[in-house]
């Protein structure tokens, strides 16, 4: 797992004020922020945060306000200087670099979309989105073709010529993506970046983030304060309480295992016994193998269908087991083996009507995808981690 960090943040501090020693000194002596301010006027923006985001995931970081989100992402660009601490980006410490190798990763490596759009009011929807290839110097027709691209992707094509002002607030966040996208990063920042926009207009946002990270893949940095968006938009949560990390895991493991007081109370307005039931959320199976396949067609399946592992099945769609990628490699080198020779017999199964609060458990113990299974046995469909969290989020937030 280690490396696939595309970025590694260990004992990251931020004072905000001139004399930062002392408070550094109080923060690893455990005092609180506000004993801290009280006593030396340093501002604790971030103390002690350690974690990792791997490639391809979205972590959201989500706090109260002041809690020290937009300090922590704004240190991984070096908008601020931290402190004290690393911050190791595709394994190379940011905090040492030059100020010419800055540029350059921030030019090329990470994008940030911010809350208030940032669009500039005299440009046009195109030349906003190319800002970013203009700042790399990018020729200009590469240029427009690009960021013709990226709008295109956002669903801008045709708005190429108008002006910010003449769009509405959630057009206008999609130029902000579409000029973060057009540079083509690996990583994004996004800044509270729905928070601005009506609600509906944000589900669809968010809707829309999800699917084009289904093909974009992007390592993506997403602050949040509201805690339905984090559990819908990400792969895992970073939650945060003045300056320091409360928790951080997946949906299902912040709801199923708070770690303390402060989060279960955070939490404690998602209603894991709503009637949201393995059926409402699962997804039909994409491919699975079948026991008598040999290990290469199984291998060959997952690859087409983009999975690391197969739910195996009888021809009569009876569930019977699972193997994974690393399986069907050992038994290719060893030159033999059928799939039900090989796979792994035991597999928590969930039926069509098992409620949200027997699901998340096991989800949080790391079984992703769960197996939904009729009555007889049969493979009917998968729950893979995040959508069930994702529904609960959605109707508690329309509940209320
Ligand atoms: N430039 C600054 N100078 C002094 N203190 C600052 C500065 N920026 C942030 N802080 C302090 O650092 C702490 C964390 O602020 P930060 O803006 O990172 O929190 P946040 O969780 O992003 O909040 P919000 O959701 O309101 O933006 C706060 O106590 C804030 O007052």
């Amino acid at each position: 797992m280690a490396e696939q960090a595309i970025i590694r943040i260990q004992n990251l501090y931020k004072i905000f004020g001139t004399h930062p020693e002392k408070a550094m000194t109080m923060l690893r002596d455990g005092r609180s922020k506000d004993e801290i301010f009280r006593s030396t006027k340093q501002g604790v923006g971030v103390a002690d945060v350690s974690f990792e985001a791997r490639r391809g995931e979205i972590v959201v970081v989500m706090g109260l306000s002041g809690s020290g989100k937009s300090t922590l992402v704004r240190c991984i660009n070096r908008l601020i200087e931290p402190t004290a601490g690393s911050i190791f980006i595709d394994g190379q410490d940011i905090t040492t670099m030059t100020a010419e190798e800055l540029r350059k990763l921030r030019q090329h490596k990470m994008s940030m979309v911010f809350q208030s759009f940032a669009l500039f009011p005299h440009r046009t929807v195109l030349d906003n989105a190319s800002f970013g290839l203009e700042i790399q110097g990018v020729a200009e027709e590469e240029r427009r073709k690009r960021a013709h691209e990226a709008l295109e992707l956002v669903g801008l094509a045709g708005w190429e010529g108008s002006y910010p002002a003449q769009l509405s607030g959630g057009m206008q966040q999609r130029v902000g993506l579409a000029r973060a996208l057009a540079v083509s990063p690996d990583i994004l920042l996004m800044d509270e970046a729905f928070s601005a926009l009506d609600p509906l207009i944000r589900k669809d946002m968010q809707d829309e983030l999800l699917s084009l990270q289904e093909t974009m893949r992007k390592t993506i940095v997403f602050i949040s304060h509201d805690l339905d968006e984090a559990l819908k938009l990400g792969d895992r949560i970073v939650l945060m309480r003045d300056g320091r990390i409360e928790q951080c895991g997946t949906g299902e493991e912040i709801l199923a295992n708070p770690a303390t007081e402060y989060v279960r109370r955070f939490v404690e307005d998602v209603d894991v016994t709503k009637a949201v039931t393995a059926g409402q959320v699962m997804k039909r199976t994409e491919a699975v193998a079948y026991g008598s396949d040999g290990p290469r067609t199984a291998l060959r399946r997952m690859q087409k269908a983009g999975l690391s592992s197969l739910f195996v099945v009888s021809r009569d769609g009876l569930l019977k087991g699972w193997v994974t990628a690393d399986m069907t490699d050992i038994a290719l080198k060893n030159g033999n083996g059928r799939i039900d020779e090989i796979m792994q017999a035991e597999v928590s199964t969930v039926r069509v009507e098992t409620p949200a609060a027997d699901i998340i458990p096991l989800m949080a113990a790391g079984q992703s995808p769960l197996p939904v299974v009729d009555d007889r046995g049969r493979l009917v469909g998968v729950v893979v981690r995040g959508s069930l969290i994702a529904g609960l989020a959605e109707r508690g937030g329309n509940a209320q």
